[in-house]
């Protein structure tokens, strides 16, 4: 099995491991069959065409999508039994923090906070933890606004506070560069490098590497629903190039699908 690293305790199992997943939606079948894994303190990215599959086969990780075969174990546990989810922090693909509820970023970032005391009343730690996630995202000036007042940008910078504030094992985001201007992304891979450096695993959808590919162990490239490719970490360029070819095709040059078929 990929992705199994020893820790004190013995062999560890995977943070994420997602084998044979098939799933469906709209009675279409949208995953094949897909073997994916997560080993502890790695990072992983996902890339692949739209519609290929990326945020269904995240969904699922996280129990939103229900598989209609194969297996899912998180941190070891079979789905049907996992039940412990704050140790995991998810950021959808882009969507508003707050439709229509006046709470401010404090607010909803402290709400990540919320999920792992139980919903008691914050203490120091929690609300130390609140503000380190509102400096990583540097948003920290803006803490006390409306959620409403804020760009698209900002507002994805607000889940992903949200996600950080709860020191999460297991980091699991939809696209969070999407909409993000380039000082934001390398804020957020200046986060996410911390988060990796205190023992963190990650599981990034993403259209592109960007700032992050530093960080990124393996590259995952899905195509129609299955796993087409997988990329270690000295491999981020060709990556990276493959899927620059299949999903932003220069004027002029066949796209990858057209010279390798990997990604359709
Ligand atoms: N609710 C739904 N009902 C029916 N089909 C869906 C639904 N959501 C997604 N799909 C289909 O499932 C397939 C995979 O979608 P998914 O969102 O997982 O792709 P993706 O790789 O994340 O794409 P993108 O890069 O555009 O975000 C697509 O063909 C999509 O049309």
């Amino acid at each position: 099995m990929t992705g199994v690293v020893a820790d004190g305790a013995g062999v560890t199992e995977p943070v994420v491991d997602l084998s044979g997943a098939t799933a469906s939606l709209g009675g279409r079948a949208v995953l094949g069959g897909i073997d994916l894994t997560v080993a502890r303190g790695e990072v992983v990215a996902l890339l692949g065409a739209n519609g290929s599959g990326k945020s269904t086969t995240v969904r699922a990780v996280v129990g939103r999508v229900p598989l209609t075969s194969g297996g899912l174990k998180l941190f070891g546990t079979p789905i049907a039994r996992f039940r412990q989810w704050r140790r995991i922090g998810y950021v959808p693909q882009r969507s508003t923090a707050a439709s229509g509820v006046p709470a401010s970023v404090r607010e909803v970032v402290s709400s990540g906070r919320l999920s792992r005391s139980r919903l008691r009343p914050l203490r120091r730690a929690d609300r130390a933890a609140v503000e380190r996630a509102l400096q990583v995202v540097g948003l920290a000036d803006r803490a006390k606004e409306s959620v409403n007042r804020l760009s698209g940008g900002q507002h994805q910078r607000v889940l992903i506070a949200r996600a950080l504030a709860a020191e999460p094992e297991l980091l699991i985001m939809d696209e969070p560069l999407g909409g993000v201007d380039l000082p934001s992304q390398r804020i957020l891979a200046e986060a996410l490098r911390t988060q990796v450096a205190g023992g963190a695993s990650v599981l990034l959808v993403l259209h592109e590497l960007g700032p992050l590919q530093p960080l990124i162990d393996r590259t995952v490239v899905l195509s129609d629903g299955l796993v087409a490719r997988e990329y270690g970490r000295g491999e981020a360029d060709a990556a990276a190039r493959v899927h620059d070819l299949a999903c932003h095709p220069h004027p002029g040059e066949p796209a990858e699908t057209d010279r390798t078929g990997l990604l359709t």
